[in-house]
């Protein structure tokens, strides 16, 4: 079987790989500056409005999985408390992260993702499908980070080495009680599942950071995008940045709540729940004040598992709308359609499109 480093080189992403350090510029570059982004002012992360939030789960509470999938269903996202991991242990890999982003440019580039590579330090994967570049730095690990934290920290690359693994620990933990709450909340047990093939999972972990801009209203931190992952879990520093976007409302911001997680339904949880689960598209927005900071547990099935809807979601009233496909196939089309690769796999239109058609219509004949 290969390996998630394997699968990923196969798929290589063709960027500009060399970038300025964001936090000397004075100015935003006409390579940075976003020009679609007339909405972005009204959208701004203070002003989100507290009617329309992305539902907080306690993860003590008896009804955890009922309350998962209501917010799986209405919003593909949720934010996660009382998750069992500890606080210190956000800090630490909180301080990983800045240390590791407040390296000197060079020693950072020392560390650069090849071209065909996954892990390392470089620009966002998905840069290679926009014109323009995102106010962001990324750093991507997958499996063990020694190889890439000694070329960071030559002399103490054990200490940072330790807390990396023991939050991938941690985090693998919790997405297997995630993804089972969320199974859970769509009738599917462990024996319907074949539980065992996705005791396996894999996952790489995705620092981010987003530097203080000097003119955030026309610069994009991380473009609007769905995760190739079965879910991915996702923790942010106390400033505000991501928001997820909502059919009928819009785009909504994701505030950081304290010791919380952002849990992210991903494009395979979307194909495995025949659509009933949105795989949620979100994005970063940046500030002029403070850096903001996040960390991703980016989590998937072994490479060369079969994801399809599951039967116990299929029926005469609901076909299944996605054909079977691996993670490794399905990164394969993602690194080649993007945004798009969602519906290359798709085998008809979901009920609630056919609605949306005959609403249009509907509308269209008013006017005609
Ligand atoms: O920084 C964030 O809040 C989101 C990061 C993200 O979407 C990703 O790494 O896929
Ligand atoms: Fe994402």
């Amino acid at each position: 079987m290969p390996s998630l480093s394997e699968v990923y080189r196969a798929y290589p992403v063709h960027i500009q790989h060399k970038h300025p350090d964001l936090n000397s510029l004075q100015e935003l570059p006409e390579s940075y500056t976003w020009t679609q982004l007339e909405e972005h002012a009204n959208n701004h992360p203070s002003n989100c409005s507290p009617n329309e939030s992305v539902p907080v789960i306690d993860l003590n509470d008896p009804n955890a999985s009922k309350l998962i999938g209501h917010a799986c269903i209405t919003w593909g996202v949720y934010q996660v408390v009382n998750h069992g991991t500890p606080m210190t242990l956000l800090d630490d890999i909180q301080w990983v992260g800045e240390t590791l982003f407040s390296l000197p440019s060079h020693q950072k580039h020392k560390a650069a993702r090849s071209p065909d590579g996954v892990d390392g330090y470089g620009l966002a994967r998905i840069s290679s499908f926009f014109p323009k570049l995102m106010w962001s730095e990324g750093f991507t690990i997958v499996g063990s980070p020694l190889e890439r934290f000694r070329q960071l920290w030559p002399q103490d690359y054990n200490k940072y080495c330790d807390i990396v693994m023991q939050y991938d620990e941690t985090m693998k933990k919790l997405a297997e009680r995630l993804m089972w709450l969320m199974m859970e909340s769509l009738g599917i047990t462990k024996e319907d599942l074949k539980w065992d093939q996705f005791k396996k999972t894999c996952a790489a972990l995705q620092l981010n950071s987003y530097p203080t801009c000097p003119d955030p209203d026309r610069a994009m931190g991380l473009a609007a995008h769905t995760d190739s992952t079965l879910l991915t879990i996702l923790y942010q520093n106390n400033i505000s940045g991501l928001q997820v976007h909502r059919k009928g409302t819009g785009w909504v911001t994701v505030p950081p709540v304290p010791g919380g997680l952002v849990v992210n339904v991903g494009d395979l949880f979307h194909i495995l729940s025949n659509g009933l689960y949105p795989s949620v598209l979100h994005r970063v927005l940046v500030n002029r004040i403070q850096q903001r900071l996040s960390v991703a547990y980016l989590c998937g099935p072994p490479p060369n598992v079969k994801i399809c809807p599951h039967e116990k979601l299929v029926g005469p009233n609901q076909p299944p709308l996605y054909k079977s496909v691996t993670w490794n196939e399905y990164l394969g089309t993602k690194a080649k359609h993007f945004n798009k690769a969602l519906s290359t796999v798709r085998v008809c239109a979901p009920l609630s499109d056919l609605f949306d058609v005959n609403e249009t219509l509907r509308n269209s004949e008013q006017v005609g």
